[in-house]
């Protein structure tokens, strides 16, 4: 079977002017232009198959809206192939909008003015939905979404959390066959959050829907994402499961002690760097030693046992670096596989 959506060699440059320096700079720049190419997306390649959610990720700037705007066919591509069940979105961009579904969270798709049932009548008429279909996709959104409260109030009246369920419903009313998220929590409280994701979840165990997101919440990724495709620079750095990512990235691990005070003195001793088997103390504060270890490197059975050997310990315990610290570490430190 060959997958929903292929991206092959995928390259975007932009070309912006660069400006002459010096006291008439601005004035040459008006008549001789020169210009500098900036390579938003430096030869992607992924494919994704009926039915994924995949979390798109990378930090400011690393080329993530782009691809998206590529897949969605609002931008042309400098190079390379991006096929949408074999459609390529550039240049059959209505057949393919009539496949997709987009949600950009910092902006609406909505017409502000109008009700949001209006506004839902609306790309229900653009995309040709049947009254049948509309009825029952309305009907299951009003409910997944709890939308009733608010359907008939203008969509500039709609909080965040409430404007950002009727986009995703909007942009999904014509039952599209790949949905792109961008950012599809920013902003939204706990709460909010929680029901979008839910609503994600639903759709995407549903089956039908292919799903890519893109998020600089970490948390959604946890929760969502049984696959990441992480890119920087422009260039895909890792695609594969969460647990692989931790697996391939962050290979350390932390030991936290927990130490008694001394019964003679009452105070609680320093672990000492001799015992820790060239491992990293971290931090040690009100009792507790936070020790950085190499898990390939040093084993560690026989760091608990030095350290149990030499110091009062009340409590262990091993903890395994969250997807946010990975995440950290390959952003700030450019890490590469
Ligand atoms: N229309 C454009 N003209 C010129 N440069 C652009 C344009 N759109 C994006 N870029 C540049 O391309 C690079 C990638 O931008 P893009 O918006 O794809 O990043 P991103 O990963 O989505 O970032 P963010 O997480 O901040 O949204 C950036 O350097 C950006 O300045």
């Amino acid at each position: 079977m060959s997958a929903l959506i292929s991206v092959d060699g995928l390259v975007k440059e932009f070309r912006k002017v660069k400006p002459h320096e010096g006291r008439l700079g601005s004035l040459r720049t008006l008549f001789t232009r020169r210009y500098e190419v900036n390579r938003a997306v430096d030869g992607v390649s992924f494919a994704i198959d009926e039915g994924e959610l995949v979390g798109y990720l990378g930090p400011n700037g690393a080329g993530k809206s782009t691809t998206i705007k590529m897949m969605t066919g609002i931008v042309m591509p400098t190079g390379g192939t991006v096929r949408i069940s074999g459609l390529d979105p550039w240049r059959e961009r209505p057949c393919n909008a009539a496949q997709m579904g987009v949600v950009f969270g910092q902006r609406t798709q909505l017409w502000w003015d109008l009700p949001l049932r209006e506004s839902f009548r609306l790309v229900g008429a653009i995309y040709g939905v049947s009254p049948a279909d509309y009825r029952e996709s309305l009907e299951r959104f009003v409910d997944l979404l709890d939308l009733g409260e608010f359907i008939d109030r203008p969509v500039r009246q709609l909080s965040l959390g409430q404007r950002m369920r009727g986009d995703i419903a909007a942009a999904m009313l014509h039952r599209p066959r790949v949905v792109y998220l961008d950012e599809p929590t920013i902003g939204l409280d706990v709460v909010a959050k929680d029901r979008m994701r839910t609503f994600v979840e639903e759709t995407s165990r549903a089956g039908e829907t292919t799903i890519v997101l893109t998020t600089h919440d970490l948390a959604d990724v946890e929760r969502l994402c049984p696959r990441v495709i992480l890119i920087d620079h422009g260039r895909v750095l890792y695609d594969g499961d969460v647990q692989g990512l931790k697996a391939t990235y962050a290979t350390h691990r932390e030991l936290v002690v927990h130490l008694a005070p001394d019964e003679s003195t009452g105070r609680t001793p320093a672990v000492r760097a001799a015992d820790v088997l060239g491992a990293e103390i971290v931090s040690q504060e009100q009792g507790v030693a936070r020790i950085r270890f190499e898990a390939s490197r040093i084993a560690v059975q026989h760091l608990i046992a030095s350290v149990n050997q030499n110091y009062p310990v009340r409590d262990l315990s091993i903890v395994e670096p969250d997807l946010e610290g990975v995440v950290r570490r390959i952003y700030s430190e450019g890490l590469t596989p």
